[in-house]
C-alpha cells in the first residue's frame, strides 16, 4: 500500500507554494502541527534558472541539484525538515527530473551556478549534450514523443543513462536523509515508467531519526496529467507509486458548481475512472491548474463554492488529500510576493494573520478544521448516502460523523439520520466546540440518531460537519 507516513491520525497535506523553508518551519510549530496537518509539499528544492520578472515556472527550469533557491540554502531546508517533523508534519520535496531549462542566453541559477542550455551543458550537476534526448515536438497522440520530445522546448534529460540516474538518485537519497517523508515527482508523464520505477528502486528507506518507523518507504506521488484521450494513462503509473488524480479537481468542481447534480457522486471514486484510492492524491486546485484559463477548477477566486468543494474532499473518504495554499496572481506569470531585490516577502505577519498578498487557504477555518474532522473520522466508512435528487447531499462516516452539502439555491431543510449517538453537536464548518459551547451552529441528536439538518442559501457556507469529538 502506499503510506505517506503521517504521525498518528493525520490525513492531509498541504502544498505551501513559493513559501520559504524558514517560514515553513514557523508554520510547522505555530499552524500545521496545532491544527493537524499531517505533512507540507513544499515548491523545488533545487537551484533553478533565473527568468526576468521571475515568473512561477522558473522554479520548474534547474540548473542544478544543489538545494539553493528563492526559498532558501541547504541549511535552511535542513532544519525546517527537522522542525516540521519533531511538530508531527511530514515534508515532501517536488523534484523536477524530466529537464533542466529551455534555451536561455547566460543561464544563471538561484544559487550562482552558470549554464549554456544552448549547448546542453550544466556544469553545475555536470549534465552534458550526451544525457539529453535529441529535441523534437510533443506529440501527446505519440507516447514515445511525450517521454523523449521537449516539453515547450525545456531540455530533456535521458533517464536510461547510468550517470543521469545517478544524478538524480544521489539527490533524492540526500533528501531522504535530510529526513523528507516523500516526493512529488514532477511532469512523471514525460518519463518512461521502467526508469522511475528502476529510480524509485534504489531510494533509501526513510530517516528513522526523524521518527519514521524501520524499512519505511519514501511516499512518492507522480504528476501524470491525465483527463483521458491522451496515449498515456496514468494507470501505467500507479502500480509502483502514487499518482496526482487531476479527474478529482475537475469532475468535484462541476458538482459543486451544479454543472453535474451532486447526486451522482454518491459512486465518487473508481466508477468514475479514478485511481483506486489507496493509489490516488487528490487536490481541488493546483499551482499550475488555478492558472488555466480554461476548464478552471473552483480556486481562492470563488471562495463559498470552493470552500463546500475542499470540505466534500476532505469529508469524503476517497483518496489522499493535498490542500492547495496559493498567493493572490493577477497574471498567469506572476511569480510569489517578492521585495524589489526578488527576495519572496513572508506570508505570515505580527499579529499571526496573513499578509503581503499570500491567500493561505489553510488558515481558512472551513478548511482547517475539516482537516480535523478528516483526521477524526480516520478510516470510518461512507454510509446513510443521502440526496434530494439533485443538488443537496449528506451522508455518515461510520457512528463518528455527519457532513452534509447544499449546492441549490433552494434551502436544505430535513430531518436526516446522522448516525451520531444522542447529544448536541457543534458545526466545524460554521465554528468550533469551545468552552464547553458551540461557536457557531449546532443540531440536537435525538436517541433515534436523527436531528434537523439546515442549510439555507443564506448562510456564510454551503456545508455542514458533525463528528463525534465536538459533541456537548
Ligand atoms: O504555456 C506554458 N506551457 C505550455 C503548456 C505545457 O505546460 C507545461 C506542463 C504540462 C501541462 C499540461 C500537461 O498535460 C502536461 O503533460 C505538461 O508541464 C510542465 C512541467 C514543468 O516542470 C515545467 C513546465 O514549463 C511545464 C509546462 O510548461 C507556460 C509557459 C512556460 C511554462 N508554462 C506552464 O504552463 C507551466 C506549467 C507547469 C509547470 C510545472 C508543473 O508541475 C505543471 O504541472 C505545469
Ligand atoms: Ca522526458
Amino acid at each position: 500500500t502506499k503510506n505517506p507516513h503521517y504521525v498518528g491520525h493525520r490525513t492531509t497535506m498541504v502544498h505551501l507554494f513559493e513559501w520559504k523553508w524558514n517560514d515553513i518551519a514557523n508554520e510547522c510549530e505555530k499552524f500545521l502541527g496545532p491544527k493537524g496537518f499531517g505533512g507540507v509539499q513544499v515548491s523545488p528544492i533545487q537551484e533553478n534558472v533565473i527568468i526576468p520578472n521571475r515568473p512561477w515556472y522558473e522554479r520548474y527550469q534547474p540548473v542544478s541539484y544543489k538545494w539553493s533557491t528563492r526559498s532558501g540554502n541547504e541549511q535552511e531546508f535542513r532544519s525546517m525538515v527537522r522542525r516540521c517533523n519533531k511538530a508531527g508534519v511530514r515534508i515532501y520535496v517536488d523534484a523536477v527530473l524530466n529537464h533542466m531549462t529551455g534555451n536561455h542566453e547566460k543561464a544563471v541559477g538561484t544559487g550562482g551556478s552558470t549554464a549554456d542550455p544552448h549547448k546542453f551543458s550544466y556544469p553545475a550537476v555536470p549534465f552534458e549534450r550526451k544525457h539529453f534526448n535529441e529535441p523534437c515536438g510533443i506529440d501527446y497522440n505519440n507516447a514515445k514523443t511525450v517521454r523523449d520530445c521537449e516539453l515547450v522546448g525545456l531540455h530533456d534529460l535521458n533517464q536510461r543513462l547510468d550517470h543521469v540516474r545517478k544524478q538524480m538518485i544521489d539527490f533524492l537519497n540526500k533528501a531522504i536523509d535530510a529526513g523528507v517523508a516523500g516526493i512529488r515527482i514532477d511532469a512523471a508523464k514525460h518519463m518512461w515508467p521502467e526508469d522511475l520505477k528502476y529510480i524509485y528502486s534504489k531510494l533509501k528507506n526513510l530517516n528513522v531519526e526523524h521518527g519514521f518507523p524501520p524499512n519505511s518507504r519514501p511516499f512518492i506521488f507522480q504528476e501524470v496529467i491525465d483527463y483521458g484521450g491522451e496515449s498515456i494513462s496514468k494507470f501505467e503509473y500507479n502500480e509502483f507509486a502514487a499518482v496526482l488524480e487531476f479527474k478529482h479537481g475537475r469532475e468535484l468542481s462541476n458538482g459543486i458548481r451544479g454543472q453535474n447534480p451532486l447526486k451522482y457522486f454518491k459512486t465518487w471514486g473508481t466508477t468514475w475512472g479514478l485511481l483506486p484510492s489507496d493509489d490516488a492524491v487528490t487536490f481541488v486546485d493546483n499551482h499550475d491548474t488555478q492558472r488555466e484559463g480554461f476548464m478552471t477548477p473552483l480556486t481562492y477566486r470563488e471562495f463559498r463554492l470552493y470552500k463546500m468543494a475542499v470540505a466534500f474532499m476532505l469529508a469524503h473518504p476517497y483518496g489522499h488529500p493535498r490542500v492547495m495554499s496559493s498567493y493572490d496572481f493577477k497574471g498567469f506569470e506572476q511569480g510569489p510576493p517578492a521585495d524589489e531585490s526578488g527576495n519572496i516577502l513572508s506570508p505570515i505577519g505580527a499579529e499571526d494573520t496573513c499578509v503581503n498578498g499570500w491567500v493561505c487557504e489553510h488558515r481558512w477555518r472551513q478548511i482547517y478544521n475539516m482537516v480535523g474532522f478528516r483526521n477524526h473520522v480516520g478510516k470510518a466508512p461512507m454510509k446513510r448516502w443521502w440526496d434530494n435528487g439533485n443538488g443537496q447531499v449528506a451522508f455518515c462516516r461510520g457512528d463518528v460523523g455527519f457532513f452534509a452539502i447544499n449546492t441549490e439555491n433552494a434551502d436544505f431543510k430535513k430531518k436526516l439520520r446522522t448516525c451520531l449517538p444522542a447529544g448536541t453537536y457543534c458545526d466545524v464548518v460554521s465554528g468550533e466546540l469551545r468552552n464547553g459551547r458551540c461557536t457557531g451552529h449546532s443540531i440536537e441528536v435525538d436517541a433515534q440518531g436523527n436531528a434537523q439538518i439546515e442549510i439555507l442559501t443564506s448562510r456564510h457556507d454551503g456545508v455542514v460537519a458533525y463528528h463525534t469529538g465536538v459533541g456537548i
